[in-house]
């Protein structure tokens, strides 16, 4: 543990509060962060350490993401740019319109797409963009947000995504309706062969007898993902008189119930099923999950719909099933391949009636999703947590909104305490105490969570860290972070009554922040909506984390504010609170004294010296005095 030689610490009062959070738009600093000075994170001990607040106000329209991002908006109110590569409802362009500067190009090869898309802090694609881990790449940084109009975001890599900080939003519920219509749709289409018939009509023949259908009514019907699609198919199919039935792993068998339908096993539904409709999400475990194996198990004849994801079927042993009659007929709407090769063998089969991915494509349905997609973008461009997101944390609208102050104080301890710090120590685990009078149940830290680390992290990080990738910077630097809630006897009316981060086996620049542990400790609460700090190590003090902050280790004696005070005013920086925690009278103790403006190196060197000379003149002081021509004043420059 390192020796107790820091004397005295610049910090910042930090600016941004969460003021006037709206329900929705809650602050959350998903991209609005530091503008990125430079960060040197001294090995040696310092007497007094700047710590420089630059953390944005709400308000500002200036979107800063990283040093690097920064020198793309170069003023601020230059607009963002935001890449629509599909079509796109016009009500959605228009609220992009507002707010950004909106380039619709269709139909991109993956090149044009990389090569556009370093210009752009958002990305708007449907089903047929591929967004790529080089894309990521491609962008080099400047893309914030892909929004997905629409459901399915099999084609988006979301591992790269969140590699890369770049949140993913989509716009799950506008097209539900429309993809569950287009099921019933084909599910009808297929059983009364309308598209064969029709093509057969317009052939210029009459076959009454060819096209002879069956009847859904009394036939079963397995609904294989009972999500929002799912269970609108499932209720339309239980208009039309059918027994339906669900396979969902996930879905609760109350909503199942509710509808009427029994939630089986896997095997039991496709083994009793007449009809199958596909409505579970493309992932790693539902790949291929319809297979040579899986038909094997099926009744004879059964038919299928999939109006899901084209990847779910192995399309080869679908023909086959279709070929030996194992598969009646089946009516698809989506392939593995879009669009499918012309000579596709499914495409042609005679049994298999074919839409182009036209699923979610109603005018309503694409006005719908347009704007939920377009908000949720301009939203996360202006630093606000979709309520869509898919690759961070999501609360509810309201949770966040309570929790918005919270979340500041829960980023303003996280850069606190890691520049407390010795640079090079090197940090291996951070614990985070909340003290709350709630329960578990009913306080999601995840959020909390979230910003401790990108607060943590930022800093001393070269790479932008936001909520999206605050988890994964963390596990990939091989730092753990644990979480400990302590239930206390006050009201549950607010989440938090305090959060603590711990930084444990590291040295510290200011020792009077170690606990009698070796932890670095500091503590904040939220008062009156403002986030103060309320512990340093074992000392009291009370702080409003806005602005700058002086931190200094002194012997607690008369004068000392004084002399301080006179140092600041000679140039002219004006103090606007102070705070002095203490062990004992005349014992070691804390100052924290608030300043409007930032303190030259100078005058800051002037305050060690001070402090230095006017404190007990014993061996540690003399060791101090000793280290002191050694430091570089201010010493390290950083910011919370
Ligand atoms: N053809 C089209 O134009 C459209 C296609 N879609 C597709 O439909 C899918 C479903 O959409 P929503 O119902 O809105 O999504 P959702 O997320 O509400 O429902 C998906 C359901 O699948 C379940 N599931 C996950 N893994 C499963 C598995 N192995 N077996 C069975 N069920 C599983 C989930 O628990 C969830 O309940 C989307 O992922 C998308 O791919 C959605 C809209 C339009
Ligand atoms: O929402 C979905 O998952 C869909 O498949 C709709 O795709 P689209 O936006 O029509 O390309």
């Amino acid at each position: 543990m390192t020796s107790a030689t820091a004397k005295s610490v610049f910090m910042p009062r930090f600016t941004s509060t969460p003021s006037s959070a709206s329900t929705r738009s809650s602050f959350l600093p998903l991209f609005k962060s530091s503008s990125s000075l430079s960060l040197k994170l001294s090995n040696s001990p310092s007497p007094s350490l700047v710590v420089r607040n630059v953390l944005k106000t709400l308000d500002s329209p200036e979107i800063s993401i990283s040093k690097d991002r920064d020198l793309e908006f170069t003023s601020l109110d230059a607009k963002p740019t935001v890449l629509v590569s599909e079509k796109l409802g016009e009500a959605g362009l228009e609220v992009l319109r507002s707010f950004a500067n909106v380039d619709s190009s269709y139909n991109l090869s993956p090149e044009e797409l990389c090569s556009k898309i370093s210009l752009c802090d958002a990305l708007i694609v449907r089903s047929g963009t591929k967004v790529t881990r080089e894309v990521f790449e491609a962008a080099k940084g400047r893309l914030k947000v892909v929004g997905r109009a629409g459901v399915g975001i099999d084609n988006v890599d979301l591992q790269a995504a969140t590699e890369f900080g770049c949140l993913v939003v989509n716009a799950p519920t506008a097209n539900t309706v429309a993809a569950a219509e287009h099921g019933i749709a084909l599910l009808a289409a297929m059983a009364r062969n309308v598209s064969q018939a029709d093509a057969s009509m317009k052939a210029g023949k009459w076959q009454r007898n060819k096209y002879i259908g069956v009847s859904l009514v009394g036939k079963t019907l397995a609904v294989m993902g009972f999500g929002k699609v799912g269970s609108e198919v499932a209720r339309r199919a239980k208009g039309l008189g059918m027994h339906v039935i669900a396979h969902d792993p996930y879905a609760p068998a109350d909503r199942a119930r509710a509808i009427g339908v029994d939630l089986v096993s896997f095997d039991e539904a496709i083994s009793t099923a007449d009809f199958i409709s596909l409505h579970m999400p493309l992932t790693p475990t539902t790949s291929k999950v319809f297979n040579d194996e899986t038909f094997a198990k099926t009744k004879k004849g059964v038919r299928i719909v999939n109006v899901a994801r084209g990847g779910v079927i192995d399309e080869d042993a679908l023909v086959r099933a279709l070929d030996s009659g194992v598969v009646a007929q089946a009516a698809l709407d989506v392939f593995t391949e879009e669009p499918p090769p012309k000579d596709s063998k499914l495409v042609q089969h005679e049994n298999v009636t074919v839409t182009p991915h036209l699923g979610a494509s109603t005018k309503e349905a694409q006005e719908g999703v347009a704007i939920e997609i377009a908000e949720a973008v301009v939203g996360a461009l202006r630093g606000e947590l979709a309520a869509t997101a898919v690759n961070a944390p999501m609360v509810p609208a309201e949770v966040l909104s309570e929790l918005a102050p919270y979340l500041v104080l829960a980023e303003k301890l996280g850069r606190l305490a890691v520049q407390l710090v010795a640079g090079g120590s090197g940090i291996k685990s951070v614990k985070v105490v909340y003290t709350t009078a709630r329960n578990p149940d009913d306080l999601d830290t995840r959020l909390l969570r979230a910003m401790i680390t990108k607060g943590i992290f930022e800093p001393i990080s070269d790479t932008f860290i936001n909520l999206v990738n605050a988890d994964y910077t963390a596990k990939q630097k091989g730092i753990r972070i644990s979480e400990e809630r302590v239930v206390i006897n006050s009201s549950p009316e607010f989440p938090v009554d305090s959060i603590q981060v711990h930084i444990s086996n590291v040295e510290s620049k200011f020792a009077s922040a170690l606990l009698d542990n070796g932890e670095i400790s500091v503590e904040g609460k939220v008062k009156d909506g403002v986030p103060h700090l309320t512990c340093v190590g074992s000392f009291s003090v009370d702080v409003s984390l806005e602005g700058n902050i002086i931190l200094c280790r002194q012997v607690d004696q008369p004068g000392m504010i004084g002399r301080v005070g006179n140092i600041l005013a000679e140039q002219n920086i004006n103090v606007s609170f102070m705070s002095v925690g203490r062990t004992a009278q005349k014992k070691l103790a804390i100052m924290a004294i608030g300043v409007d403006e930032e303190p030259d190196k100078e005058s800051l060197k002037k305050i060690g010296e001070v402090i230095t000379r006017t404190s007990d003149g014993g061996v540690r002081i003399s060791h101090l005095r000793k280290r002191l021509p050694r430091v570089t004043m201010p010493g390290t420059i950083s910011q919370i």
